[in-house]
């Protein structure tokens, strides 16, 4: 850290002119900015812990309607959570002119620039577990103290060094104190894309089934990479989450399709309460070897480094990169197909890694090889040829389904410009033959039509 640099960047707004603050903290760069704060770098001076102190501006928060009980309600809320992913407040300095929350650092950054940050912008689908476990895990332990968040977003998550989730921003937690009798919040509040349809409707509502539909969405983004209600409009963007208008990716897997279903359920009656999915839901209880890696993959690796290891790609040759690059999008190109014919699934209970392998294998006797890249892992033609003619590659996704099974997904993609589309050679492809050379690791074999829910 950039200690050494600190005394140079002082603010008179936050360091007291050079001086540490109030004796106890050197401030140092800023972090960051909110509406009514700014967040410094600051080191105790006993002790050199280096922590984060907002610096809130008391003029500016008395002539802002409902901004004093905001800035209370954060410290309220701060104080009574201890809890490994709730960002932790450790002491509140003031000044005749100033406030000033001392906070734990969060040297990660927050999840919404390190998603940016990454090549598709979400993550595979264990490390979005892994982050999303823990936010349960923080959710839940604030809604059994009686505080609901009420802005879950992904600006409001931060990381620490090792990727780690840091719940802050409590600005608007609603506490037991501020509910009506009838035990629900009045307040709209929370920000359009993450706040639950009964919120923009401004109707009364509980705040943790609030946080639960937030939840929701930030799981759609990390699995996704894009929002699953995006309108400007927000009475068009409730009657789209009041139709359950939106779309997940079909590579996820349907255990999270259905986790994610159940949070954005606009009925916040029937909607699930995240308190209770830790301990249920089949999805929180798998886990990987890869989710130990997702602080390399927020570092900003590429998806592959941390999706499949064992599969050390090969030098990729100019077909390989044509077919990786984004422009070719080969996905769109089988509407006319026969799914059964292009598309196979199997399960097994071997490694991502060992699968891997045994398809490179395969591959090496059907004339393909397997290759891990940007667009996921694919099987591709050896020699910069077809796999047979009209068949560009095989593209393979891997999910997990309940561990230790995994879900493999084979599709075969049609080279762009192909005259008839690829019809014969997609029916002449050796399926069979494949099943065979991939042997016992295939526990069952499907085609696309058998395996709706697993
Ligand atoms: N404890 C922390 N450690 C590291 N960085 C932090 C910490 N707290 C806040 N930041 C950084 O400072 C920025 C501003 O934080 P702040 O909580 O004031 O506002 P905000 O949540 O972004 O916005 P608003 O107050 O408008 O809702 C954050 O986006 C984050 O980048």
């Amino acid at each position: 850290m950039a200690m050494a640099a600190m005394d140079a960047r002082k603010k008179k707004s936050g360091g007291g002119g050079g001086e540490p603050l109030l004796g106890k903290y050197e401030l140092g760069r800023m972090l960051g900015r909110g509406t009514f704060a700014k967040v410094y770098l600051a080191r105790a001076v006993a002790g050199g812990e280096a922590v984060a102190v907002k610096v809130i501006d008391k003029a500016e928060v008395m002539g802002t309607a409902g901004m004093a009980p905001r800035v209370l309600r954060e410290v309220a809320a701060m104080r009574r959570l201890r809890h490994p992913h709730v960002l932790r407040l450790h002491e509140v300095l003031a000044t005749r002119a100033r406030i000033y929350l001392v906070m734990e650092l969060a040297t990660g950054g927050d999840l919404l620039s390190r998603l940016a940050a990454l090549p598709r912008r979400r993550l595979p689908e264990s490390a979005a577990r892994r982050v999303f476990v823990q936010l349960v895990d923080a959710l839940s332990y604030c809604h059994a103290r009686g505080v609901a968040h009420r802005d879950v977003k992904p600006q409001n998550v931060l990381l620490d060094g090792d990727g780690n989730l840091k719940v802050s921003d409590f600005g608007l937690a609603a506490l037991p104190d501020t509910l009506r009798d009838d035990g629900r919040l009045h307040t709209a509040c929370g920000t359009p894309a993450y706040a639950a349809p009964e919120v923009l409707r401004r109707r009364a509502y509980d705040g943790a089934k609030a946080d639960a539909w937030s939840c929701g969405v930030i799981l759609f983004v990390l699995l996704a990479g894009h929002l699953p209600f995006d309108d400007s409009n927000i009475a068009d963007m409730c009657r789209k989450a009041h139709r359950r208008e939106y779309e997940l990716p079909r590579w996820v897997s349907q255990p999270a399709r259905r986790l994610v279903s159940r949070l954005l359920d606009p009925n916040p009656d029937t909607r699930v309460a995240v308190e209770s999915l830790a301990a249920h839901h089949p999805w929180f209880k798998r886990s990987l070897s890869v989710d130990s890696q997702l602080d390399g993959l927020l570092n900003g690796e590429p998806e592959r480094a941390v999706a499949f290891q064992a599969a050390p790609p090969p030098p990729l040759n100019a077909f390989d990169i044509i077919s990786m690059s984004p422009g070719l999008d080969l996905s769109g190109l089988f509407g006319e197909h026969d799914k059964s014919l292009r598309e196979k699934r199997f399960t097994t209970t071997a490694s991502p890694e060992k699968t891997l392998e045994q398809l490179g294998l395969a591959g090496g006797k059907l004339g393909y090889v397997v290759v891990v890249g940007k667009k996921g892992v694919e099987c591709l033609p050896l020699a910069g040829g077809r796999l047979s003619s009209g068949i560009a590659a095989m593209s393979v996704e891997m999910s997990e389904v309940a561990p230790p099974l995994l879900l493999v997904e084979l599709r075969l993609e049609v080279a762009a410009g192909d005259v008839d589309g690829g019809d014969g050679e997609v029916k002449g492809f050796g399926w069979e033959q494949l099943r065979m050379e991939l042997g016992d690791v295939v526990r069952a074999w499907h085609s696309c039509e058998d395996l709706c829910e697993i």
